[in-house]
């Protein structure tokens, strides 16, 4: 069986290179960009005035001018002025070009106004002060963000003030979602006593929304030639197979051989790990990649976790960060295989704490509702002492 690093590193070999697509910019929000972004004028693009108040020449007042004649008014949104006459000034307001001819500005607050006349109170006045110099923060040309992150509010402002009305972004992979089991109805339905609804399903879709992803809903019976003649048909329309369900030993675990007629190339089945030991991954012809969950829902959510996302956001060239997180308590796991425990964190004294979330089992769907995430605890131990770090993955 293979390791849990080596399952990941396959799945991230079949990763997909998206088209790119432009969309209008408030829909780019959670997209990915798609091209590097630049400045196209200096940030900030002028002198801008930081404070209201009056603009003056600061050597005037060190050559101990304290008032002087107000020349005139100048409002963020006018075209840069000029002072005229030395002595003088011209009233500013934030926002606004430094007029030519100044160099320092004296907020309302420092300066008493008489009759057209600005008195300054200040002890002091240097040049440069609350000014914003143009090009201080970026300069025409510089990179302001980078092809590969994903679009946030802030993201999206700075996209706006470089003229950004359309963005390119990485096109989303078409996903439908596949359900297998006949114990299974629709979230509408009332279960009879020995069925239960298929609530997989939903939330991997929901798990696919936070990535901006509305993927299609199916679900299979356990009849193979119904299953596959309806993937055949799915197939047609989507690049990614997300199928809950199905793939372990049981006499009606039909999907492997199902997917088999349909030209699948299985790249594994099995990773030493629990829960998610029976995941099955592979391609179909025209590069399409299925990913079949084992279908207790914590091995589906966890399996979602470890491979789809990584994969997902490897395929749309995101940044993966390494986190991790230390135990609070001792754990003892003795089978050789890499145990993901559902935890809650909290910060301690700046070092990220994670607390084991006790379960049942993977068939404990409510386990992972307090989770924030899951540290992983290496095949090749058998006891996790409290204070030992752990790699961490965090949910969506
Ligand atoms: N003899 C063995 N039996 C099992 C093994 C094994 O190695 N040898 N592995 C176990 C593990 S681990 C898991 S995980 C499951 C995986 O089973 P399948 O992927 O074949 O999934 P199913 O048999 O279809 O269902 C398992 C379980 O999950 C429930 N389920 C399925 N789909 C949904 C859904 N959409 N929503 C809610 N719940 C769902 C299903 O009712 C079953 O209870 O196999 C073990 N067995
Ligand atoms: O390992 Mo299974 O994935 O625990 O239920
Ligand atoms: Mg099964």
């Amino acid at each position: 069986m293979i390791s849990v690093a080596q399952a990941l590193q396959l799945v991230l070999q079949h990763k997909i290179s998206p088209q790119t697509e432009e969309v209008e910019l408030l829909q780019s929000l959670g997209r990915t960009l798609a091209q590097d972004v630049t400045a196209d004028r200096d940030f900030p693009p002028f002198h801008r005035v930081t404070m209201d108040g009056i603009a003056v020449r600061a050597s005037d007042f060190v050559a101990g001018i304290r008032a002087f004649p107000i020349e005139e008014i100048h409002a963020a949104g006018s075209p840069q002025k000029t002072l005229h006459h030395p002595g003088h000034c011209l009233e500013v307001m934030t926002g606004a070009v430094l007029p030519q001819g100044t160099d320092a500005v004296v907020p309302y607050e420092e300066c008493t106004m008489h009759e057209n006349v600005a008195t300054v109170l200040a002890e002091k006045v240097r040049a440069g002060q609350n000014i914003h110099p143009q090009g201080s923060d970026k300069k025409a040309g510089e990179v302001l963000l980078t092809s590969g992150v994903k679009i946030t509010p802030a993201i999206l402002g700075t996209l706006a003030s470089v003229g950004y009305a359309q963005v390119p972004v990485f096109q989303l992979p078409s996903v439908a979602i596949c359900s297998t089991g006949d114990e299974l109805v629709e979230v509408q339905q009332q279960p009879l006593p020995h069925q239960i609804r298929r609530s997989n399903a939903y939330m991997l879709a929901g798990a696919l929304q936070q990535e901006n992803i509305q993927a299609s809903l199916f679900h299979l019976p356990d009849e193979p030639a119904i299953m596959q003649k309806r993937l055949a048909k799915i197939l047609e329309a989507h690049d990614v197979l997300l199928l809950s369900g199905g793939v372990s030993k049981g006499k009606f675990d039909f999907l492997p051989q199902v997917l088999e007629e349909l030209g699948f190339t299985p790249v594994f089945h099995k990773i030493a790990q629990k829960p998610g030991k029976p995941m099955l991954f592979g391609t179909l012809p025209e590069q399409k990649v299925v990913f079949g969950l084992p279908g207790n829902p914590v091995s589906t959510f966890v399996c979602y976790q470890l491979f789809f996302r990584p994969w997902l956001h490897a395929s749309l060239h995101q940044d993966h960060q390494p986190a991790s997180a230390q135990l609070t308590q001792t754990l003892t796991f003795k089978p050789a295989l890499t145990y993901h425990v559902p935890v809650k964190l909290h910060q301690d004294q700046g070092i990220l704490k994670a607390t084991p979330i006790p379960t049942t089992g993977s068939g404990d769907l409510t386990s992972i509702l307090e989770a924030d995430g899951l540290l992983s605890l290496p095949p090749e131990q058998e006891n996790f002492a409290a204070g030992e770090a752990f790699p961490l993955t965090l949910f969506t």
